[in-house]
């Protein structure tokens, strides 16, 4: 068994052993949240945001399988399921105007220029669009934060979210790994929280080789990459396999 990366002594029997690279990490489920990024229509359903403007979401599918595995796991285990949700209001204030980097970056906004009979449909609060995928519908307890930008810790109240629970570690699952995912794990990690993604249970948005470039960045700079599966069986032991035996002398 690796030595395992840990923020408490790694013997506490509330912890769990979550097999990760570049090394395990040692996490309390109930200092731990499952994060799942903005598994909407559209990022996730054909003709959805990305699916118009030209990505392949063949992925999403698997993801979206994987990720229904990865919420009973943590639910079973009264660990805080978080659903993030990104978009803006029908009129798009909230996404800025041309004053805003995000006007001029947002390919969903540029899509809707190129195309106005789109306008007011793309990633636009109360429609379909932005709606979470029907596979996935947030269970009583959960939490779902809206967010205007790319990382949920902008213009949101997710951090005090966390804090307030005691809340450590991110597992990540949703979509895009290479761009809402890495970016809210990013800046959870200049927040001191402790970042794993379940590159399962992701897809990205672009080549193939932006997941690769993606999850590499993340666990060589920024946090830890594991499985649905290695999360799962993490979460259903019975005991930490590094705890001191009870009762012994
Ligand atoms: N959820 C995301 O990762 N979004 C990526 C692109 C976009 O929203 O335009």
């Amino acid at each position: 068994m690796s030595t395992p990366v840990s923020y408490f002594p790694v013997d506490d029997p509330a912890a769990r052993y979550l097999p990760a690279t570049p090394e395990p990490l040692m996490i309390r489920p109930a200092e731990t949240a499952l994060i799942v990024v903005d598994m909407q229509n559209a990022y996730a359903s054909p003709g959805g945001y990305l699916d118009i403007a030209g990505f392949d979401i063949s992925g999403a599918a698997p993801a979206i399988e994987k990720i229904q595995d990865a919420t009973a796991a943590a639910r079973a285990a009264g660990m805080p399921v978080i659903f993030f949700q990104n978009g803006w209001d029908r009129d798009y204030v909230e996404a800025g105007g041309p004053g805003s980097p995000n006007w001029h970056k947002s390919n969903a906004l540029k899509t809707m220029r190129k195309r106005p009979e789109l306008q007011g449909k793309l990633l636009a609060k109360g429609g379909w669009d932005y709606e979470l995928v029907q596979a996935l519908p947030p269970q009583p307890g959960d939490i779902i934060v809206e967010k205007p930008r790319y990382s949920a810790f902008f213009n949101t109240n997710l951090d005090s979210l966390l804090r307030a629970r005691g809340i450590r570690s991110l597992v990540f699952t949703g979509i895009a790994t290479n761009v809402c995912v890495e970016s809210t794990l990013r800046d959870g990690f200049f927040l001191e929280y402790f970042g794993v993604v379940l590159h399962d249970a992701t897809h990205h948005a672009g080549p193939d080789f932006i997941q690769k470039a993606s999850l590499y960045n993340i666990e060589k700079f920024f946090g830890w990459v594991s499985s649905v599966a290695e999360f799962r069986t993490a979460l259903t032991a019975n005991a930490n396999p590094l705890a001191r035996p009870q009762g012994g002398s």
